[in-house]
């Protein structure tokens, strides 16, 4: 029963994935679009995940299929999301199911409840957000609601999914870099509200933890069939302190000039409504936009109980130790001094 298959293999989360995985004696598979590293334990099956064809062989003899390919969320292209994320994984179900493979651990987003207002310690019966904060996470909305229904245990086939929040950690292409990127060209000098809205970092390991200890404890009859998770650090942080402590750690100024959170929401709407004018002139990509406000402005925590009871889950790297290791493995993005 220890092999498996990461779609989305070669990304942020799924290199992390195939680490721990290898580490635990798993047999690993990768299929992905591209191959962002080679290991010689590691068979790569190349290909997109909407081909069923190019799936099946990746799925061969294999019992668990973890899939955390996705699109990036800031490539805002509305048709690929819907086409990789929704109808892509029908296909992941599809072909698992051909390859009778026993379980499918799916990567969500703690996101697809949130709205863009506060979420204080939320609980996994939080509705689906009626209006999500982008097209990304609608279609992650679609395919959780497709993997949690196809839970089927009756053909030895069982789903479950695992919803992460503020992943971090090293070779995040995303949180870390974009946050410097910002602080460098002079955006980092705001708070935006109070400072006081507590969020969710995960760090990726404990992510990873989450995933695999879902895949292991995923049987007939245990209270994951069908259901999703929140997997987090269990240690909620205001936002302004954690951005605060990425940038210190890399010697930049932590911003101090507090900016209220509605001023900032307008602000950002209207430079959206702006640039949505000059479109047709110019396109200009935002750091300033409203759903970052939304992020950086409002409570979002969840409450991880439901993995701590199901799945025994408890965070293996805390929050202190993450930051100093995620600062550590960006060296080329420390602020030279003059
Ligand atoms: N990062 C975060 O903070 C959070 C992430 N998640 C979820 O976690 C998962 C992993 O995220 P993360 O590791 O950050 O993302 P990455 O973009 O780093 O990794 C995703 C991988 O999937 C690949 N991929 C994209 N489209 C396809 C396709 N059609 N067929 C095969 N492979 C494809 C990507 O290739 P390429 O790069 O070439 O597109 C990439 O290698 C995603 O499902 C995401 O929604 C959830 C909550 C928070
Ligand atoms: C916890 C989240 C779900 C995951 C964090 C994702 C991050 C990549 C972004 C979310 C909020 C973003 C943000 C900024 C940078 C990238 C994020 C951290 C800014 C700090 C960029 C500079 C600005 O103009 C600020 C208004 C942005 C605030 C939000």
């Amino acid at each position: 029963g220890r092999s498996c298959t990461v779609i989305g293999g070669s990304g942020f989360l799924g290199q992390h994935m195939v680490e721990q995985l290898l580490a635990k004696g798993y047999r690993v598979n990768v299929f992905d679009i591209q191959q962002s590293f080679e290991r010689e334990q590691v068979t790569f099956y190349l290909g997109d995940l909407c081909d069923k064809e190019a799936l099946l062989p990746a799925l061969q003899g294999v019992s668990v299929v973890f899939h955390c390919a996705s699109p990036a969320p800031s490539s805002d292209n509305r048709e690929l999301f819907y086409k990789v994320n929704f109808l892509g994984t029908k296909t992941v179900i599809a072909a698992c199911r051909e390859a009778r493979v026993q379980k499918l651990v799916l990567t969500s987003s703690a996101s697809v409840v949130f709205e863009g207002t506060d979420i204080k310690n939320g609980s996994e019966d939080l509705p689906y957000a009626q209006k999500p904060i982008d097209y990304y996470t609608e279609t992650k909305i679609l395919q959780e609601k497709e993997v949690l229904s196809a839970n089927d245990p009756d053909n030895d086939f069982l789903t479950t999914a695992i919803r992460p929040h503020g992943i971090f950690g090293p070779r995040d292409p995303q949180l870390v870099p974009i946050l410097i990127q910002a602080a460098q060209s002079g955006k980092m000098k705001f708070i935006i509200g109070d400072g006081k809205n507590l969020v969710d970092f995960t760090y990726v390991e404990n992510v990873v933890h989450g995933h695999i200890l879902a895949a292991e404890k995923l049987h007939k009859d245990s209270p994951l069939c069908g259901k999703a998770f929140h997997i987090t650090n269990d240690e909620p942080i205001p936002f302004w302190t954690f951005m605060s402590r990425i940038l210190t750690g890399l010697d930049y100024d932590p911003p101090k000039y507090h900016i209220p959170y509605w001023l900032a929401y307008y602000l950002a709407l209207l430079l959206a409504l702006l640039l949505a004018l000059l479109r047709p002139l110019v396109t200009i990509k935002a750091t300033f936009t409203p759903m970052r406000v939304a992020l950086a402005g409002t409570f979002h925590y969840y409450s991880c109980e439901r993995a701590k009871r199901a799945m025994g889950y408890r965070p293996v790297v805390s929050l202190d130790e993450a930051i100093a290791r995620t600062v550590q493995s960006y060296p080329s993005l420390r602020r030279a001094r003059a």
